[in-house]
């Protein structure tokens, strides 16, 4: 096979030829929604991929009727979609994600059939990230996961889990054997090449020796900065006798903050041999940098609120994570003795302080934005660890290369990068909530003195 190959990446199968996963009438009567899942993860990050039982978010074509009511939207973009989901579908996100079915650390995805770049044959699919707290704008991980996800089942030759109706068809490559999938996030349009092996003609599945990769929406470097921590308040106890703390931002399909462990007070060795006592010190330093950095932005003049700004969108964007890193990306000086060269550690506290078990696929991708800007443009790839991939021997770690350049509005210079990685099948799911559960709608143990006090 020498030549591109084009698959349709749905047949006209009604719902009743779809695999389905039933839960029982006697559980299933006294509940309302049932919300079927994919539960996979990435180098143990996992993600819950919600396949059927979310409302459709409304999506409106212009010569179309609307099947939803748009009484508070314009239309029907992703962005709008998202919008939806959180004025009216939260309790669907926190049945997810918090407790007793997920845990704080849990994070899913809801596939959207319907966007604007579905509709224009530029996305095989549209999907929302949920997390913590929220709908993240971008994910690497779950990327990953369904990239891997889309390519196994529309190659499985068997009956779906779901069919998306997808316009777009998969094209194979057979010089690099993969099958690419454009997925339309909340920042934009990230392509996948989603590596294969043929079982027969038209049967395929994920080669799971080989990484899958994705190109994400331009990254780029904000600004290197510090923030003065005089005031006890704002402080932790590792800061010892520290006034400043140095640190970068950059953008990854979302905004992060990049600082060195010393500059927290931490060493590189509390991020390779993480121990409770010291995840929890590394979140409360975190914490009270992020919610410092909050509070001096709403203090900061314009030209500073900046640095949350897409260059080429008006929206103002919030910080989404702290990554503490072992080694400074600017200059690859060691302060990880055990780390090869061309290689990076780092731990992600994203959303309301979630910590990321991958190497979190966005954060590498401004990571290396951060790197390229000062002056090391990173001609290798370079390989970024999680505290589970090295535990695991380097298992489940994410590659990431510079892989072109992309002018942003007219100010910054954008980085194309590509991130690969694995990812994994951990099982199905049918979640269901009680009509009169209020404890089973979703709670967090560790706040409910909150709810107490409140
Ligand atoms: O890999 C990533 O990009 C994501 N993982 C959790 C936090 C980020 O959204």
């Amino acid at each position: 096979m020498s030549r591109k190959r084009r698959f349709p990446s749905h047949d006209d199968g009604s719902p009743d030829e779809l695999h389905n996963i039933n839960v029982p009438t006697f559980i299933s009567q006294s509940c309302g929604t049932e919300l079927k899942t994919v539960e996979m993860h990435t180098c143990g990050e996992p993600t819950r991929i919600v396949y059927s039982g979310y409302p459709d978010l409304p999506y409106a074509l212009p010569t179309v009727t609307p099947m939803y009511p748009l009484s508070d939207l314009q239309s029907g973009t992703l962005l709008e979609q998202r919008e939806y989901a959180m004025s009216h579908h939260d309790n669907l996100r926190r049945a997810l994600i918090c407790e007793p079915r997920g845990h704080r650390d849990m994070y899913g995805a809801v596939l959207c059939w319907r966007t604007e770049l579905t509709e224009t044959g530029k996305a095989h699919t549209g999907v929302l990230f949920l997390t913590n707290d929220g709908y993240s704008t971008m994910c690497g991980h779950a990327t990953l996961a369904l990239g891997r996800l889309i390519v196994d089942q529309a190659g499985s030759g068997e009956k779906k889990l779901f069919d998306l109706g997808m316009s777009k068809d998969l094209m194979y490559d057979p010089k690099t054997q993969t099958m690419a999938v454009d997925l339309h996030v909340p920042c934009g349009l990230v392509s996948l090449q989603v590596p294969v092996v043929f079982i027969g003609t038209d049967t395929w599945k994920v080669d799971t020796s080989r990484m899958i990769s994705y190109q994400g929406t331009p990254s780029w470097f904000s600004d290197s900065t510090f923030l003065s921590f005089s005031e006890p308040a704002t402080r932790w106890p590792e800061l010892g006798d520290r006034e400043e703390v140095n640190f970068g931002i950059a953008y990854g399909g979302a905004f992060y903050i990049m600082v060195e462990a010393k500059r927290l007070g931490f060493t590189a060795s509390d991020l390779e041999n993480i121990t409770p006592s010291g995840l929890a010190a590394l979140s409360n330093a975190t914490r009270l940098l992020k919610e410092e950095f909050n509070r001096r932005l709403v203090e900061w003049p314009e030209t500073r609120r900046m640095w949350l700004r897409h260059p080429d969108y008006k929206d103002d964007h919030t910080l989404y994570g702290v990554i503490v890193t072992a080694r400074p990306s600017s200059t690859g000086q060691d302060t990880y003795s055990n780390l090869p060269p061309n290689a990076e550690s780092g731990i992600c506290f994203f959303a309301n302080q979630q910590v990321d078990r991958s190497p979190t696929g966005s954060g590498a991708q401004a990571r290396v934005a951060l790197g390229w800007s000062l002056a090391d443009p990173h001609p290798e790839p370079r390989t970024f660890h999680s505290p589970v991939s090295w535990a695991y021997g380097g298992e489940g770690a994410f590659v990431a290369e510079v892989v072109g350049h992309k002018r942003l509005g007219n100010v910054s210079q954008g980085v194309k990068v590509k991130i690969s990685g694995k990812a994994r099948y951990t099982g199905v799911s049918s979640f269901v909530v009680e009509d009169d559960d209020e404890i089973g709608k979703g709670f967090w143990f560790d706040e409910l003195g909150k709810r107490s006090e409140s």
